[in-house]
């Protein structure tokens, strides 16, 4: 068993560097891998970046991974390296520009997508379409190829459109399974549990904020009415958390001036979402969050609520529960911008 271990760490370091290594090293270090190391596979495609640095760090401490490849176009070797030194059970790999995609991907159990540019002060989300469309059409035909049944944890925004461009790139090549295709707003939610418990006075880790519709400026709408523990707002507050939340993006592009966006909390949100994913994958009973899926809960065709995961990935859609006057009609704004950011990302599909 130590000996395989070892063996397999070595191939972790040949593979980036000389992919011409002998095969059959390799392949025999991978099979003892298959058979001696219990976990989940993940990839992180755009892992040498602000958010994937962070969040390659957050994976590699989590105790269900077992195997865990960075894929970015530039600096993998860099990071990889350094995440390797740490001595937590998962295997790293690296993996550098498209020739080697197709082995980030090979037998990934879960792919987590943070590629793409992010905002710059004055942008919105939607400013980001014309560069990390391609991006994301890119690397989830990747995944049609090397590794269809994965579940794909979406971050690049924006992931009113992205999502759907995924969905679109997946069923044109026959393996769409929106079960296993999660838009990530758990940032929302993240944010929304700091700035309630903020407000309550009470430590962020015992509430929960729903919140539903997807991820851009108005389409995110906190349900202030159902948190958790129950509590109420007075409608100042309620303007003010709900605008906050809403705004939380821009107020992190604003704070780093050019320097980019969110990294560090978002890092955080996507591992608290990839862990569900993993718990899910596991078998593990009432795994809920908030994500952005395809979905009958709205005439929309993608919306985020509150779903359950399981072994198949999204199993069961929870339904947006009773709304107040104020939450209704933030529903139809939503509903009106989020329409309009779906479409887009199909026809960017279709269109083709
Ligand atoms: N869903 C959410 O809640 C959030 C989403 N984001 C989004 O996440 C994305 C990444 O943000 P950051 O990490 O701050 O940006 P970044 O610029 O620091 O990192 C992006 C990484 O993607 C890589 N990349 C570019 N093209 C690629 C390709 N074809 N294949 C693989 N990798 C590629 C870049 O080389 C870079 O390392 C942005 O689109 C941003 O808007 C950011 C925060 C929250
Ligand atoms: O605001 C941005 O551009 C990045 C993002 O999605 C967030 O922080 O929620």
């Amino acid at each position: 068993m130590e000996v395989s271990r070892r063996v397999e760490r070595i191939s972790a370091h040949l593979m980036p560097s000389n992919p011409k290594n002998d095969n059959s090293f390799l392949e025999r270090a991978n099979c003892r891998a298959k058979g001696g190391a219990s976990g989940f596979k993940v990839a992180i495609l755009g892992a040498a970046g602000g958010i994937g640095q962070s969040l390659s760090l957050l994976m590699k401490i989590n105790p269900l991974v077992s195997v865990l490849h960075l894929y970015d176009v530039v600096n993998t070797p860099g990071v990889t390296a350094d995440i390797s030194h740490m001595d937590t059970n998962a295997v790293v790999r690296g993996f550098l520009g498209q020739q080697q995609l197709e082995n980030a991907l090979t037998g990934m159990d879960l792919v987590i997508i943070p590629a793409g540019v992010p905002r710059k002060p004055g942008m919105t989300r939607d400013d980001l379409f014309k560069i990390n469309a391609g991006i994301v059409r890119t690397l989830c035909e990747g995944i049609t190829m090397y590794c269809p049944h994965t579940v794909v944890n979406l971050i690049s925004n924006p992931v009113n459109s992205t999502v759907p461009i995924a969905a679109e790139v997946f069923k044109k090549a026959g393996t769409y399974n929106p079960k296993r295709l999660l838009g990530v707003t758990m940032l929302d939610v993240v944010r929304a549990n700091t700035f309630v418990a903020e407000v309550l006075g009470i430590n962020p880790i015992d509430v929960d904020v729903p919140v539903i519709g997807g991820h851009a400026g108005t389409t995110i709408l906190p349900l202030l009415s159902q948190v958790k523990p129950a509590c109420s707002f007075t409608a100042e507050e309620i303007n003010y958390l709900t605008n906050r939340i809403q705004n939380g993006g821009t107020e992190v592009v604003e704070a780093k001036a050019g320097a980019g966006s969110a990294t560090l909390s978002m890092a955080f949100a996507a591992s608290k979402f990839a862990d569900a994913c993993l718990r899910g994958l596991r078998g593990d009973a009432n795994i809920v969050v908030c994500a952005f899926v395809d979905s009958q809960v709205t005439e929309l065709p993608f919306f985020a609520s509150k779903v359950r995961l399981g072994r198949a990935g999204v199993e069961e859609f929870y339904p947006l529960g009773p709304l107040n006057e104020y939450e209704r009609s933030g529903l139809e704004i939503a509903k009106k911008e989020l329409g309009q950011s779906i479409a887009k990302g199909t026809y960017f599909i279709t269109k083709a």
